[in-house]
């Protein structure tokens, strides 16, 4: 039996960074988590242990914290570009790097009752949201860049209906014309072109957000598929810079609680919030002439 190597790569995940710009005495922070990953002509080190190819993840490491300091930080998918355009076009050995980067956000600390100056180096976590890119470069000049959010949680109290689906012997489920619908968005999306168009990194970031929002909000649902697809479109059409949205929303589920044995009624006020089991309902949303993505999503 002959084995031969198959597709590989190698990095350091997770590296966790915090930049303090300072600005006179005003702070701004962020707050990243920065995984790399290379590939290239890496046969010599899995067949004999020849390490002569190898950037070490370690020296990855290093390069995230070197260029935090040289070239600062503030969009995440330019800091990623940055990075993997350094490792592909400094070493000729690594011919891919996928960067990868979370961004945790956080708010300044409210000023104190009576004090009307802002806070100027205090800050508070803002919520559950990670703001996410993924960027992959080859040694032939191929960039793609893929932008998102997840861990972004909503929910409508009402305008959200299921019912007309399949039963079978196996069905419960009654349906229902008004239930709460709530979801944790996971939404990427993909850039035509690496630079975002003139608009740049942080408008489009904060438009497609908007619009993943006020699609949520603004559909009477019929199903949380019927939602997925209307926050795609929403994106798409408001963003010519984007062609092509997936989305991963679990439905958290909301069921109302049976009063009857207390004596009381229950009028769509009382729910228990599930935890799990939970549908989970997944979907790409496309421009019809949208070009094939390549490796964007590897
Ligand atoms: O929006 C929904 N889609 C489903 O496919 C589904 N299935 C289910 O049990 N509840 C729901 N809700």
């Amino acid at each position: 039996m002959t084995v031969v190597l198959g597709p590989n790569r190698y990095g350091k995940a997770e590296t966790r960074l915090v930049r303090v710009a300072r600005d006179g005495g005003v702070h701004h922070l962020k707050d990243l988590s920065v995984s790399t990953a290379l590939s290239g002509d890496m046969e010599a080190v899995h067949l004999t242990g020849d390490n002569a190819a190898v950037l070490p993840t370690d020296t990855q490491k290093n390069t995230v914290y070197a260029l935090a300091r040289s070239r600062g930080v503030d969009q995440i998918e330019d800091f990623a570009l940055a990075l993997a355009r350094h490792f592909v076009d400094s070493q000729p050995t690594i011919h891919h790097a996928r960067v990868e980067i979370e961004e945790y956000s956080w708010e300044r600390v409210p000023p104190a009752a009576g004090d009307p100056g802002r806070r100027r180096h205090s800050f508070v976590r803002a919520g559950t949201e990670v703001r996410t890119c993924l960027v992959h470069h080859d040694a032939s000049g191929r960039t793609t860049v893929v932008s998102g959010l997840k861990d972004l949680t909503v929910l409508n109290s009402t305008g959200s209906e299921f019912h007309g689906f399949i039963r079978d012997a196996y069905t419960t489920l009654a349906p229902t014309t008004e239930r709460i619908l709530a979801t944790a968005v996971t939404a990427r999306w993909r850039h035509l072109s690496p630079d975002a168009g003139p608009v740049g990194f942080a408008e489009s970031y904060a438009e497609a957000r908007r619009r993943l929002l006020e699609a949520f909000a603004g559909t009477h649902s019929l199903s949380l598929q019927q939602t997925l697809f209307a926050m795609g479109r929403a994106v798409l059409a408001a963003r010519p810079e984007i062609c092509e949205v997936r989305l991963e929303l679990p439905n958290k589920h909301h069921f109302l609680v049976d009063l009857e044995p207390f004596g009381l009624d229950n009028p769509d006020e009382v729910y228990f919030a599930a935890d799990r089991p939970y549908g989970l309902i997944e979907g790409a949303v496309l421009t019809e002439d949208a070009p094939g993505a390549g490796f964007a999503w590897e």
